[in-house]
Protein backbone atom coordinates (compact mmCIF):
# COMPACT_ATOMS: atom_id res chain seq x y z
CA UNK A 1 0.00 0.00 0.00
CA UNK A 2 0.85 3.38 -0.93
CA UNK A 3 2.17 5.80 2.04
CA UNK A 4 0.91 9.20 1.61
CA UNK A 5 2.62 12.04 3.14
CA UNK A 6 0.14 14.84 4.28
CA UNK A 7 1.28 17.95 6.01
CA UNK A 8 -1.38 19.76 8.63
CA UNK A 9 -1.99 22.30 11.25
CA UNK A 10 -3.77 22.79 14.34
CA UNK A 11 -3.64 27.35 13.71
CA UNK A 12 -4.24 28.20 17.13
CA UNK A 13 -6.06 31.83 18.08
CA UNK A 14 -5.04 34.21 21.06
CA UNK A 15 -8.50 32.09 22.45
CA UNK A 16 -7.01 28.61 22.02
CA UNK A 17 -9.43 28.22 19.85
CA UNK A 18 -8.49 25.65 16.85
CA UNK A 19 -9.16 26.17 12.79
CA UNK A 20 -10.94 23.44 11.68
CA UNK A 21 -12.04 23.02 7.78
CA UNK A 22 -15.20 20.70 6.91
CA UNK A 23 -14.25 18.71 3.32
CA UNK A 24 -17.04 19.73 0.45
CA UNK A 25 -19.32 17.61 -1.01
CA UNK A 26 -18.07 15.71 -3.61
CA UNK A 27 -14.76 15.19 -2.46
CA UNK A 28 -13.78 11.66 -0.54
CA UNK A 29 -14.91 11.94 3.47
CA UNK A 30 -17.12 14.87 2.34
CA UNK A 31 -18.63 16.72 5.88
CA UNK A 32 -15.83 15.80 7.90
CA UNK A 33 -13.83 18.05 9.51
CA UNK A 34 -9.90 18.60 9.37
CA UNK A 35 -7.04 20.45 9.62
CA UNK A 36 -5.66 22.74 7.33
CA UNK A 37 -3.20 21.54 4.92
CA UNK A 38 -2.64 18.74 2.08
CA UNK A 39 -0.15 16.43 0.21
CA UNK A 40 3.70 16.92 0.18
CA UNK A 41 4.72 17.28 -3.10
CA UNK A 42 8.10 16.15 -4.72
CA UNK A 43 10.72 18.24 -3.54
CA UNK A 44 8.84 19.72 -0.87
CA UNK A 45 9.16 19.45 2.78
CA UNK A 46 6.58 19.36 5.38
CA UNK A 47 6.97 22.64 6.45
CA UNK A 48 7.15 24.19 2.82
CA UNK A 49 4.21 21.52 1.60
CA UNK A 50 2.08 23.81 4.45
CA UNK A 51 2.80 27.03 4.02
CA UNK A 52 1.58 26.74 0.53
CA UNK A 53 -1.68 24.76 1.29
CA UNK A 54 -2.35 27.74 4.14
CA UNK A 55 -2.10 30.25 1.26
CA UNK A 56 -3.81 28.15 -1.24
CA UNK A 57 -6.79 27.26 1.30
CA UNK A 58 -6.64 30.15 3.50
CA UNK A 59 -4.65 33.36 2.32
CA UNK A 60 -2.58 33.37 5.39
CA UNK A 61 0.91 33.26 5.34
CA UNK A 62 3.08 31.82 7.60
CA UNK A 63 6.74 30.58 8.07
CA UNK A 64 8.39 27.63 9.07
CA UNK A 65 9.52 29.14 12.45
CA UNK A 66 6.31 29.55 13.37
CA UNK A 67 4.88 25.50 12.86
CA UNK A 68 6.11 23.53 15.72
CA UNK A 69 6.08 19.94 15.38
CA UNK A 70 3.09 18.89 17.60
CA UNK A 71 2.49 14.99 16.72
CA UNK A 72 1.53 12.73 13.84
CA UNK A 73 -1.10 10.60 12.49
CA UNK A 74 -0.32 7.10 11.14
CA UNK A 75 -3.45 5.22 9.62
CA UNK A 76 -4.17 2.87 6.97
CA UNK A 77 -7.14 3.83 4.93
CA UNK A 78 -8.64 1.29 2.65
CA UNK A 79 -6.78 2.29 -0.76
CA UNK A 80 -3.74 4.44 0.87
CA UNK A 81 -1.52 4.50 4.31
CA UNK A 82 -1.70 8.14 5.48
CA UNK A 83 1.18 9.71 7.10
CA UNK A 84 0.20 12.60 8.31
CA UNK A 85 2.93 15.49 10.85
CA UNK A 86 0.85 17.59 12.97
CA UNK A 87 2.11 21.24 13.33
CA UNK A 88 0.53 23.45 15.61
CA UNK A 89 0.86 27.48 14.54
CA UNK A 90 0.17 30.25 16.56
CA UNK A 91 1.83 33.09 14.23
CA UNK A 92 0.28 33.95 10.95
CA UNK A 93 -0.51 36.97 8.43
CA UNK A 94 -4.07 37.89 7.24
CA UNK A 95 -7.31 36.44 8.30
CA UNK A 96 -8.11 33.08 7.42
CA UNK A 97 -10.63 33.06 4.63
CA UNK A 98 -12.58 29.75 2.97
CA UNK A 99 -10.78 30.02 -0.56
CA UNK A 100 -11.65 26.01 -1.91
CA UNK A 101 -15.75 25.78 -0.98
CA UNK A 102 -14.69 24.43 2.79
CA UNK A 103 -16.98 25.69 5.87
CA UNK A 104 -14.37 27.12 8.51
CA UNK A 105 -14.99 26.76 12.14
CA UNK A 106 -13.10 27.98 15.25
CA UNK A 107 -13.14 25.37 17.66
CA UNK A 108 -12.55 25.13 21.20
CA UNK A 109 -10.68 22.36 22.46
CA UNK A 110 -13.44 21.19 24.66
CA UNK A 111 -15.55 21.07 21.86
CA UNK A 112 -13.29 19.01 19.35
CA UNK A 113 -15.06 16.13 19.80
CA UNK A 114 -18.27 17.05 18.49
CA UNK A 115 -16.73 17.71 15.15
CA UNK A 116 -16.81 14.17 13.25
CA UNK A 117 -13.64 13.46 11.52
CA UNK A 118 -11.54 11.29 9.41
CA UNK A 119 -10.58 8.43 11.23
CA UNK A 120 -6.87 9.20 10.97
CA UNK A 121 -7.39 12.28 12.99
CA UNK A 122 -9.51 10.92 16.08
CA UNK A 123 -6.20 10.04 18.20
CA UNK A 124 -4.77 13.23 17.46
CA UNK A 125 -8.05 15.20 19.79
CA UNK A 126 -6.65 13.94 22.77
CA UNK A 127 -3.35 15.12 21.88
CA UNK A 128 -4.10 18.72 21.43
CA UNK A 129 -6.49 18.94 24.16
CA UNK A 130 -3.85 18.08 26.75
CA UNK A 131 -1.21 20.15 24.57
CA UNK A 132 -3.23 23.04 24.72
N1 LIG B 1 -5.58 18.30 5.22
C1 LIG B 1 -5.93 17.21 5.90
N2 LIG B 1 -6.05 16.02 5.26
C2 LIG B 1 -6.42 14.97 6.01
C3 LIG B 1 -6.66 15.07 7.41
N3 LIG B 1 -7.01 13.84 7.87
C4 LIG B 1 -6.99 12.99 6.82
O1 LIG B 1 -7.25 11.78 6.86
N4 LIG B 1 -6.63 13.67 5.67
C5 LIG B 1 -6.52 13.07 4.34
O2 LIG B 1 -5.31 13.41 3.74
C6 LIG B 1 -5.48 13.67 2.35
C7 LIG B 1 -5.12 15.12 2.08
O3 LIG B 1 -5.20 15.34 0.76
P1 LIG B 1 -5.35 16.80 0.16
O4 LIG B 1 -6.05 17.70 1.10
O5 LIG B 1 -4.04 17.21 -0.37
O6 LIG B 1 -6.18 16.55 -1.09
P2 LIG B 1 -7.67 16.18 -1.35
O7 LIG B 1 -8.48 16.27 -0.16
O8 LIG B 1 -8.06 16.97 -2.53
O9 LIG B 1 -7.37 14.71 -1.75
P3 LIG B 1 -8.26 13.51 -2.17
O10 LIG B 1 -9.42 14.08 -2.90
O11 LIG B 1 -7.28 12.74 -2.98
O12 LIG B 1 -8.64 12.81 -0.89
C8 LIG B 1 -6.93 13.41 2.04
O13 LIG B 1 -7.11 12.08 1.63
C9 LIG B 1 -7.57 13.65 3.40
O14 LIG B 1 -8.77 12.99 3.54
C10 LIG B 1 -6.54 16.33 8.04
O15 LIG B 1 -6.77 16.52 9.25
N5 LIG B 1 -6.18 17.37 7.24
Amino acid sequence: MKTVLVSAVALIDIDGRILLAQRPEGKSMAGLWEFPGGKVEDGETPEVALIRELQEELGIDTWASCLAPLTFASHSYHNFHLLMPLFACRKWEGTPQSRENQTLKWVKANDLKSYPMPQADVPLIPILRDWL
